[in-house]
This record gives C-alpha cells, sequence and structure tokens, in this order.
C-alpha cells in the first residue's frame, strides 16, 4: 500500500495551469529530489503535500484518504530561508512547533506539558547538533545552525514526511556536505519519506533515492500559461554519483530541454 498517491493531479491558479498530468506512487521512505527550471511549480507541488495549497483537480492521497487540506504534525517542513522565528531562542524556536500544533486554541502550554515539550525541543536540538547554542537567536546563527534549527522544528512533532525546499541552497560547499550528512542520518534513524526541491543535481544524486524531473511536455507560445509542468522523468537513483551521462541518458528517455539548463 503506497504512502502517497496522485492520480491526474492538476493545478491552477486562475487560467494559469501550473501542474498537469500528475500520476505518481510514493512508498514509506522514499527520499524523492526535485529538480525543474524555474517557476516551473516544485515549491507549488510542495504545497499542495503541505496542505497550504488545495488540489485543483484530480486526486492525492495520503493513506488512501484524500490529503488533508491544511498542515498537520504527520508532515514538517523546511524552506532555504526564514523558517524560523527571529525573536525566538534555538529553544524556544523549537519548542513553538509542539505549542502551535497541540494548544492552537490557548496560544501556550503550561506546567507539565511546557516541561515535556522542552525535554522533547531539547532532544531534537541535540540530534541537528545545535545542544550548545540553546539560549542563541537565530541572527547569532551561522546559515548552517540555522538551517539545523529549522530542520529540529520541522522534526519537533516527529513527523513521517518531511518537505525541504531548496533548504541547503544557500549554504557554503563545506557545509551542504555536513548537512547532507545530518539529513541522510535523520532519514534512516527515523525512517522518514523525504520530498527535496534541488537545483543542484548532484546533491540530488548524493541524497535521494528517486529523482523527479519537473518539465513541461505542451508547450504553446501562444498562450503560455495554458499547459504545466508534469513528472517528465523518474529516475530510480541507485548509485550515489550522478553517471557521467547522465545529460544523454536523460535526454534519451524523453526529457524535454525546458530544464536541461538546470541539469548541466
Ligand atoms: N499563490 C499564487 N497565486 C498565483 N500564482 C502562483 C501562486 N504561487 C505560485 N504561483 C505561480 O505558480 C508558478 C510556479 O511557482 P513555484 O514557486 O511553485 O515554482 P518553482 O518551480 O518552485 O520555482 P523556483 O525553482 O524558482 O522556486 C509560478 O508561475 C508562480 O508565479
Amino acid at each position: 500500500m503506497s504512502l502517497l498517491e496522485a492520480k491526474r493531479l492538476e493545478k491552477h491558479y486562475g487560467d494559469h495551469v501550473v501542474l498537469e498530468r500528475l500520476d505518481f506512487r510514493v512508498e514509506a521512505g522514499d527520499f524523492v529530489t526535485l529538480v525543474g527550471a524555474s517557476g516551473c511549480g516544485k515549491t507549488t507541488f510542495l504545497k499542495m503535500l503541505l496542505g497550504t495549497e488545495r488540489i485543483s483537480r484530480g486526486s492525492l492521497t495520503l493513506d488512501q484518504r484524500p490529503i488533508p487540506e491544511e498542515p498537520g504534525p504527520d508532515r514538517g517542513v523546511v524552506f532555504q530561508k526564514y523558517s524560523v522565528f527571529p525573536h525566538l531562542t534555538v529553544l524556544g524556536n523549537v519548542m513553538i512547533a509542539e505549542e502551535l500544533s497541540q494548544s492552537r486554541w490557548l496560544g501556550k502550554s503550561f506546567g507539565t506539558a511546557r516541561r515535556q515539550a522542552r525535554d522533547k525541543a531539547m532532544a531534537r536540538i541535540e540530534e541537528v547538533g545545535l545542544a550548545n547554542a540553546l539560549g542563541k537567536y537565530p541572527h547569532e546563527l551561522s546559515g548552517g545552525m540555522q538551517q539545523r534549527l529549522a530542520i529540529a522544528q520541522a522534526l519537533m512533532m516527529r513527523p513521517r514526511i518531511l518537505l525541504l525546499d531548496e533548504p541547503f541552497g544557500a549554504l557554503d560547499p563545506g557545509i551542504r556536505q555536513d548537512m547532507h550528512e545530518l539529513i541522510l542520518t535523520l532519514w534512516k534513524e527515523q525512517q522518514l519519506t523525504i520530498f527535496m526541491i534541488t537545483h543542484d543535481l548532484k546533491e540530488a544524486f548524493a541524497l535521494g533515492t528517486r529523482l523527479w524531473v519537473f518539465d513541461k511536455l505542451r508547450h504553446d507560445p501562444q498562450a503560455p500559461e495554458a499547459f504545466g509542468a508534469t513528472i517528465t522523468y523518474d529516475l530510480p537513483i541507485g548509485e550515489r554519483q550522478p553517471p557521467a551521462d547522465l545529460s544523454a541518458r536523460l535526454s534519451e528517455r524523453g526529457l524535454k530541454t525546458l530544464t536541461q539548463e538546470t541539469l548541466l
């Protein structure tokens, strides 16, 4: 039984078709990396999984049921920037994930519940290697540390699905490598299902078990918004390094050229 399944899934904004004809099954434990031209709808797709954007047509199911139309504790998300609250410390940023999720009407938790949330938050902070920075504010952290914090926040509620929108795009190569190791460890230890958008094909191969290429198969120059992108390519990643002839293989197997520049 697949964890997630889409059938003829579409997303439109008014007359603008952003995504069309999405058909897929994703199993628990898959690590799907998403590449595609800028503006082709990758973030919109992640938002449908998160529940902050509604689907327009077709179906998208989680455990055979329509995907909830609001975010829930089973799905965590990390964006490239601005995922953390600047006015809260490291500890406060992770604790608030639980407060937001469990005390929606009260706004704050008290007593035992608060102590439990604190213990849980400390464990998450330790997992991402920030135990020495509990009282620091985001502006006092490096870019890599801020993303570690965003990951701890996203994992506070122990989600099954982790959505990553170019989380390492702004980081230096050395720091990225550390973040790759962290995310692979968390993926394995917590048996996560991960969707990660990246513009770096090497990163996609280093981390994913499956590579999805989003692209437009239909294009009308007179009406550029009439057709949306779809998953033109679903490649199982066996090897850890991209094969040298990858672009040739992608072309052979039908990748259109609209996203080619992002793959080279
Ligand atoms: N709320 C919205 N209302 C109207 N149009 C939107 C909305 N959100 C996104 N779009 C449009 O949907 C298209 C896809 O945007 P999206 O951000 O999903 O692309 P992307 O592939 O993630 O791009 P990038 O790689 O640059 O982040 C864009 O044309 C964008 O302008």
